[in-house]
């Protein structure tokens, strides 16, 4: 067997799909999304979903956007945020209503995890309050993937760690410090993105899919683990990994 079959039967947490180029990645994984939120408002009338910032998903959000699906019962969330407002260059909020929010997916309605606040720990509960009246469980996650193994906010070297990869934190957003991270940081927590019907991981490139495969070969255990990894393990369905050179 080959060390990437290996992996996957050690750990039988993920589904590895690899695309010929970034463009048929992005149509197929818009197509699964699209299908999944439609699915679950045929089943109980409405849509939940979270996506990722960074520079990964711009096609995919494009592809997405034009879906002919009831996106008026569609609802869009992060999966995570810089704590900076809208306006700011590094606002994941911003992104999304740049590349995803237009087109068919417009009639979407978004509810940020930024808020005006002290503090990222202020602006979390803030968040919390919106959110928690949203239709839970999520119905589709995609998260992207940095090559410190990060996901998320879970950054390696977040001063809470622990708190944020545990898979029964009773929170749904999380403040997070971590030097790596560039500011501080709003997260959903582990449990709310495990819990999504639909878990997607949205690579690019050789370098994260060697950081990839190396985070789920090696033979550590516990908070030495890669948070990317932690999420694989915490998920009680298969991740489905979508990756392309
Ligand atoms: O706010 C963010 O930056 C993202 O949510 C983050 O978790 C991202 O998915 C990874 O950092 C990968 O970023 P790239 O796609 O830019 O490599």
């Amino acid at each position: 067997m080959t060390a990437q079959e290996t992996a996957q039967a050690a750990t039988q947490g993920y589904d590895w799909t690899a695309f010929s180029d970034r463009e048929a990645l992005a149509e197929t994984l818009a197509d699964r999304v699209a299908e999944t939120l439609s699915a679950a408002i045929e089943r109980r009338g409405a849509g939940f979903l979270a996506v990722s910032g960074g520079t990964t998903p711009g096609r995919f959000f494009a592809a997405l956007s034009s879906r002919p699906i009831a996106w008026d019962k569609v609802t869009v969330t992060l999966v995570d945020e810089r704590f900076v407002p809208p306006s700011s260059p590094r606002s994941n909020a911003a992104l999304v209503a740049d590349t995803l929010l237009r087109n068919a997916a417009s009639a979407a309605r978004f509810a940020p995890l930024y808020h005006a606040a002290d503090s990222a720990a202020d602006a979390a509960i803030a968040a919390e309050a919106e959110l928690a009246t949203l239709p839970w469980p999520l119905d589709a996650a995609v998260l992207g993937m940095g090559t410190d193994g990060h996901t998320a906010s879970f950054f390696p070297d977040a001063d809470t760690l622990p708190d944020l990869l545990d898979p029964h934190n009773a929170r749904i957003v999380l403040p997070v410090e971590a030097a790596s991270a560039g500011e501080p940081r709003l997260t959903l927590s582990m449990p709310r993105l495990t819990g999504a019907g639909f878990l997607a991981l949205h690579i690019e490139g050789a370098e994260k899919r060697a950081v990839f495969e190396a985070a789920m070969q090696a033979a550590i255990q516990g908070d030495d683990r890669k948070p990317i990894r932690a999420v694989i393990e915490a998920s009680p369905r298969p991740v489905n990994v979508f990756w392309a050179p």
